[in-house]
C-alpha cells in the first residue's frame, strides 16, 4: 500500500524539512512500514536531497513533482529524471491536472515524461482523472485513454516497467472534499480491471481532497491514496497511516 503527500509548492523549505523530519519521527515507530505500507513525500525540488537523507532511514520514499522529458543537454529550467534518480528519488509525477492546466501539458508531453521516468529507474505516478463531475463510465473512459496515451511512448520503447497510477478527478482536486467513496469506488475498480492485463506492473491510488478517514472507506477499491492539503498536518499524515496499518492488520487477520 502506498501512502504519500505531494507538498506542491505550499511549504517554504523550512516547513519542508520541517513537515519531513515530523512525518519520519511517526514512521520510525509506526507498525505500518513493516505491514506492507510505502510512504512517501513528494517537496520542492530543492528540499529533494535533504529529504531523502531524513526519509532513508525510515523508509519514507520521496519523489518528485514533475522532470524533463530529455535526460541531458539544453534544456534550460528543467529537471532530469537521470538526477532524480541519482539524488535517491524513487517516484515522479507525471501530467498532475495542475501541470496540463497551467502549463499547457499536453498528453504527448506526459508521454515523453513517462518514458523518461521509466528509463531513469523512477516509478512513474501517472496522474489521471476525468474534467468534471458527472457519469462514472465516461470518467473511466476518460482515464483509460490518459493511462494508454501516457504509456505509448514507453511501450513503443519496449519498457514496461512498475507504474502508479494516480486517479484525480480534476473536480476533485482543491475541492473542499474528495469524491464521494461510491465514484472512487467504481472507478478505481474499473481501472484496476483494466490494467490487470497491462504488461507493466501497477498499482492505482486516489487523490483529490483526500483526508483522514477516507483510506477506510476505499480500502478494496485502491492501493493507496495521494494526499495533499489535508496531510499539511503531520498528525494526519500519521492518522492515515494508523487506518493503512488497522487495514491491513484485518486483511492478515482474514487470511488465518
Ligand atoms: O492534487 C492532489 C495531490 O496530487 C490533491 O491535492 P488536494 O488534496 O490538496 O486537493
Amino acid at each position: 500500500m502506498l501512502i504519500g503527500s505531494s507538498l506542491k509548492m505550499y511549504f517554504s523549505h523550512a516547513r519542508t524539512l520541517a513537515w519531513t523530519r515530523e512525518v519520519a519521527d511517526i514512521l520510525a515507530t509506526h507498525s505500518a512500514p513493516a505491514a506492507g505500507v510505502t510512504a512517501f513525500v513528494i517537496p520542492q525540488y530543492p528540499a529533494i536531497p535533504a529529504c531523502v537523507e531524513i526519509g532513508s532511514p525510515v523508509g519514507l520514499a520521496v519523489g518528485a513533482q514533475d522532470l524533463a522529458t530529455h535526460d541531458e543537454g539544453p534544456y534550460t529550467g528543467e529537471v532530469s529524471g537521470a538526477v532524480l534518480a541519482e539524488l535517491g528519488c524513487r517516484f515522479v509525477e507525471v501530467g498532475h491536472a495542475e501541470r496540463r492546466r497551467l502549463y499547457g501539458e499536453t498528453d504527448d508531453v506526459v508521454a515523453a515524461k513517462v518514458f523518461a521516468a521509466e528509463r531513469n529507474g523512477l516509478v512513474p505516478l501517472v496522474c489521471v482523472g476525468e474534467a468534471e463531475r458527472g457519469d462514472r463510465a465516461a470518467a473511466v473512459a476518460e482515464c483509460v485513454r490518459q493511462i494508454e496515451s501516457a504509456l505509448a511512448a514507453a511501450r513503443a520503447a519496449g519498457r514496461y516497467g512498475e507504474i502508479v497510477v494516480a486517479y484525480e478527478p480534476l473536480w476533485a482536486i482543491g475541492a473542499p472534499e474528495p469524491a464521494g467513496v461510491d465514484h472512487i469506488d467504481a472507478v478505481c475498480r474499473a481501472l484496476r480491471a483494466h490494467l490487470a492485463s497491462a504488461p507493466e506492473q501497477t498499482r492505482v491510488i486516489y487523490g483529490g481532497s483526500a483526508g483522514p478517514g477516507l483510506l477506510t472507506e476505499i480500502a478494496d477499491a485502491v492501493d493507496g491514496i495521494f494526499l495533499g492539503r489535508f496531510a499539511h498536518d503531520p498528525r494526519a499524515f500519521g492518522a492515515i497511516l494508523d487506518e493503512a496499518a488497522e487495514i491491513l492488520a484485518a486483511r492478515q487477520e482474514e487470511t488465518r
